[in-house]
């Protein structure tokens, strides 16, 4: 199994389990992630939601570039894109608190996954960024148009798409990207996190997210990011992605 579920006391977590892939993200993981939308939708006992990767080294490393490499035209390359796209948006749009544990690297994808949390906590020796642009493609889940309307200074959100690097965990908060950036044990610093927020009824959390979709709706959030998946599905299928894609995986040969 690439992840697990687990739900302990209402506070639902789910980890990647690929950490010799630096928790990428492959066809298994995405249903995981549909199976624990799901599970917050039908159940009412989950009050909070926490994605995390395994190990120290990354939460998500983005999309698997050795399985999604296969897909050479925009439609093959629309299809995955906008599956994730569309579990992004389920994500983003949730009724409960969702919070990205940065336990190691988040980049490409995994910066996106991050970016559609309502709150990121981040360990300080993780370095995250959107370094699709490294590809010779933009963000494609739906991750820049979040990152856009996040409430980051424009000119720090656009900075961090086009540099298309990684930025220190201190950088990420000082930008307003980090909620907060903690040393030592993950499981430390999210209890700490939520503790405050666990002793407020469920129905007030609920109150609050309703808001943010209100508000989302009427941004008409969902095409904004349709546009962005349909972009990077015409990239995707450009030489210079081939090239950039072909170069990643055969480093490890050179
Ligand atoms: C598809 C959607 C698109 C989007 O919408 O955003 C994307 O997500 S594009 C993908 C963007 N991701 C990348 O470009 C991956 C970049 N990876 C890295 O920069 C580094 O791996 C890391 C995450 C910073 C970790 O570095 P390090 O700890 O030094 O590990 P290695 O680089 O040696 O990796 C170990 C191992 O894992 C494989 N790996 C890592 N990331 C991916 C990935 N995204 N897809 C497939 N495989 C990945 C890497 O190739 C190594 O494999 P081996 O050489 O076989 O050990």
């Amino acid at each position: 199994m690439t992840y697990s579920i687990e739900n302990r006391d209402g506070i639902l977590s789910f980890t990647i389990t690929r950490e010799e892939k630096r928790n990428a993200i492959n066809d298994e993981v995405m249903d995981g992630f549909k199976e624990v939308i799901k599970t917050i939708q039908t159940h009412n006992d989950v009050r909070f939601l926490v994605i995390t990767g395994k190990g120290e080294k990354a939460f998500c490393s983005g999309g698997d570039l050795s399985e999604f490499h296969k897909l050479q035209t925009e439609q093959e390359a629309f299809g995955m894109l906008s599956k994730m796209g569309d579990i992004l948006y389920e994500l983003a749009t949730l009724r409960v608190p969702t919070i990205a544990l940065i336990n190691g690297a988040a980049v490409g994808g995994g910066c996106e996954i991050a970016t559609a949390c309502d709150f990121r906590l981040v360990a300080n020796h993780a370095k995250c960024g959107f370094i699709q642009g490294t590809l010779g493609i933009t963000s494609g889940w739906g991750g820049g148009t979040y990152l856009f309307e996040s409430g980051i200074k424009h000119d720090y959100a656009l900075k961090m798409l086009v540099d298309a690097t990684t930025y220190e965990a201190s950088k990420l908060y000082e930008i307003g990207w980090a909620t907060r950036v903690f040393e030592g044990d993950k499981n430390v610093a999210l209890k700490e996190f939520i503790s405050s927020m666990e002793k407020i009824h469920p129905s007030v959390h609920h109150a609050y997210k309703e808001m943010k979709l209100r508000s989302w709706n009427e941004k008409n959030m969902y095409n904004r990011a349709l546009e962005e998946i349909k972009l990077c599905a015409k990239m995707w299928e450009s030489e210079a992605h081939n090239e950039a894609v072909n170069r990643f995986l055969n480093k490890s040969n050179n």
